[in-house]
């Protein structure tokens, strides 16, 4: 059987009196794409940090493409691409030039306009990154995670201010490596990125994996969906597991049209703003959000 890609068993990361990560279980086999997805401070940094072994665990046991990430060998780094948050923020190379040093230190670079050209920064190629717009040097560091054609890349809220446009053009950067067998695990605060990208999400928080699902999985979890129509002057509103058969009552009651008739299904969001409810008030989860 193939090892997985990340391995994490009974992991803790304490600050002093805070369990910032607080036993935190997860394999994540290779290929996949993962989002971890939480609240602000719920100890997703701390833990994608400990992966890329820029931080030291308080216990448990971490396993990265086979080697401790504390421990790991000089060529380990090679097969790891990690995004970091504002490598390209100063310096006095061009976005291409600062491509092209990183690709000289691997033995199996991308080629650096493709790279390039996958992030949207063609055109910005001669630019050095005092005159790049903020999403646009997040871009480069993007491209810089991946230009060593690594096995595994880790992406901390790669998105955070792109634009629509180039949020989209992340996605079919995300896609081609996905295709390129490579394992992504990102973090995000987007519901629909997750979404999009990820075989599976796992949702942290206080430190906990709470959810741990594919995202069909977790939508499926909110099964109510949300009727309302106008009837007699009057809005009314249903929640229900049954959508279809009360639009047949419906139907059956009504000749005409149904007057303000919409049916919305729960989307992600929804259960995932349920989830984090139920954790930061204690409540016990419901049967099916015990993945
Ligand atoms: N070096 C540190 N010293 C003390 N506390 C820290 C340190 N780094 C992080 N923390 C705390 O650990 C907790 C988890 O932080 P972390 O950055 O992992 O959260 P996060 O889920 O990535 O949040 P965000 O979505 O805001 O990026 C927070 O309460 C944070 O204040």
């Amino acid at each position: 059987m193939t090892e997985p890609a990340i391995s994490i068993a009974g992991l803790h990361k304490h600050y002093g009196d805070l369990h910032a990560v607080d036993g935190i279980d997860l394999e994540i086999p290779r290929g996949e794409v993962f989002a971890l997805l939480g609240p602000n401070g719920a100890g997703k940094s701390t833990t994608v940090e400990i992966l890329e072994g820029f931080r030291k665990r308080t216990a448990g046991d971490v396993s990265v493409l086979g080697s401790d990430p504390q421990h790991a060998p000089r060529h380990w780094r090679t097969r790891v691409g990690v995004m970091l948050q504002g490598t390209s923020e100063h310096g006095a190379l061009t976005a291409a030039e600062s491509l092209r040093y990183a690709a000289s230190l691997y033995p199996d670079p991308r080629d650096v306009d493709e790279t390039l050209e996958a992030v949207g920064l063609t055109e910005k190629a001669g630019a050095k990154p005092a005159t790049l717009s903020g999403g646009q040097r997040r871009r480069l560091d993007v491209a810089l995670a991946v230009i060593g054609r690594p096995e595994l890349v880790f992406l901390d809220e790669p998105t955070t201010g792109f634009d629509p446009e180039a949020r989209r053009q992340f996605w079919t950067l995300i896609d081609g490596l996905r295709g390129d067998g490579t394992t992504i695990l990102l973090t995000t605060h987007y519901l629909d990125e997750a979404d999009h990208l990820a075989d599976r999400i796992g949702i942290i928080a206080a430190g906990r994996m709470v959810a741990l699902d594919t995202p069909a999985g977790l939508r499926s979890r909110a099964s109510a969906a949300r009727v309302t129509w106008t009837e007699g002057g009057t809005r009314h509103v249903e929640e229900t597991a049954t959508p279809t058969a009360l639009l047949r009552d419906l139907l059956a009651r009504h000749d005409g049209e149904i007057t303000g008739l919409e049916v919305v299904h729960p989307s992600l969001e929804d259960v995932y703003l349920q989830l984090i409810d139920h954790a930061a008030n204690g409540t016990p989860e419901t049967e099916e959000a015990s993945a």
